[in-house]
């Protein structure tokens, strides 16, 4: 079953068009890369997928996650709300509430599965907050429950939002830059994070990069957005330096490796000897 669906999807924004006819299909347990250099669309199209934004609704399209429909020509599919809470996302900055401990804010992913009552009085059972540690654990960072929130690293706190759609249940995960602001040690431990939750409980990501080098390293698919077009879509490895030289120009992001045709890795690991 596919986990993604998107279809025709057109939009424009004070009618200059930012995503022109966009079509992808994304398979469950796959997790892919979304890149494209600034202003392609990246982050309006993760949008859609969460039901943040809505397609024009001057021609067809329709966007479905989990074989469940998000929006249909522009408009809100009625199950929008259930299917939502089975997506979790990450972004870039404001991923949790600062004053919270940061085990309250695993928990914060629970609450479209409990009754509004306790929602409301903040009371979380037993069982609950032990599977927010164990979503803590997950993510190495158990022994940071306790703290405000506000006290963790920038990639600490990405690491917490991702616990956070674990305790959720989310069978997808839309992480929109989730590095952009981090350093590469921090930058790596989140990437390897999202790579475990994939490997190991099934989970699709998508995530959205700037730095082409580390979708190479942790995605064995990329989808890269040009001018809100999909531009490429496929292995990792086809992405070559010709490829990527047209979609950012001479700007190719430091770091990324551009592989020519002569010189294609055979498997992911030689990405993996290749430390960012
Ligand atoms: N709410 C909005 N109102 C008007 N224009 C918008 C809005 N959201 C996005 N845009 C425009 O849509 C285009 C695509 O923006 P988007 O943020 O999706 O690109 P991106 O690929 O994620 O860029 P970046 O990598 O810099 O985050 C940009 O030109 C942006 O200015």
């Amino acid at each position: 079953m596919s986990a993604i669906k998107i279809t025709a999807l057109r939009k424009s924004f004070n009618r200059v068009s930012v995503l022109k006819d966009v079509s992808i299909e994304v398979q469950k347990g796959e997790m892919v890369a979304l890149i494209g250099s600034s202003g392609s669309g990246k982050s309006t199209l993760m949008r859609h997928l969460s039901g943040l934004t809505f397609a024009d609704r001057s021609s067809p399209s329709s966007v479905e996650v989990l074989g469940r429909k998000v929006q249909k020509n522009g408009r809100p599919a009625k199950q929008l709300r259930a299917t939502r809470a089975r997506i979790g996302n990450v972004f870039q900055q404001f991923n949790l509430v600062n004053r919270l401990s940061v085990q309250t804010n695993v928990l914060i992913g629970a609450l479209s599965r409990i009754p509004t009552y306790r929602s409301l009085l903040g009371w979380f059972t037993k069982e609950e907050k032990l599977k927010a540690l164990q979503a803590l654990e997950s993510v190495g960072l158990r022994e940071h429950a306790l703290k405000r929130a506000s006290y963790l690293s920038g990639g600490q706190q990405q690491r917490v939002a991702i616990a956070r759609g674990l305790m959720q249940e989310a069978e997808v995960i839309l992480a929109d830059e989730p590095i952009a602001s981090l350093d590469p040690e921090s930058s790596r431990l989140v990437m390897e994070t999202l790579q475990k939750i994939n490997r190991e409980l099934g989970i699709t990501v998508v995530v959205t990069l700037h730095q082409v080098d580390y979708a190479q390293k942790y995605c064995r698919r990329a989808i890269a957005l040009k001018e809100g077009e999909v531009y490429f879509d496929g292995p990792i490895e086809d992405l070559d330096t010709a490829l990527l030289t047209d979609l950012y120009g001479t700007n190719i992001p430091e770091g990324s490796r551009g592989y020519q045709a002569n010189e294609l890795p055979e498997k992911l690991s030689d990405f993996e000897l290749n430390p960012v």
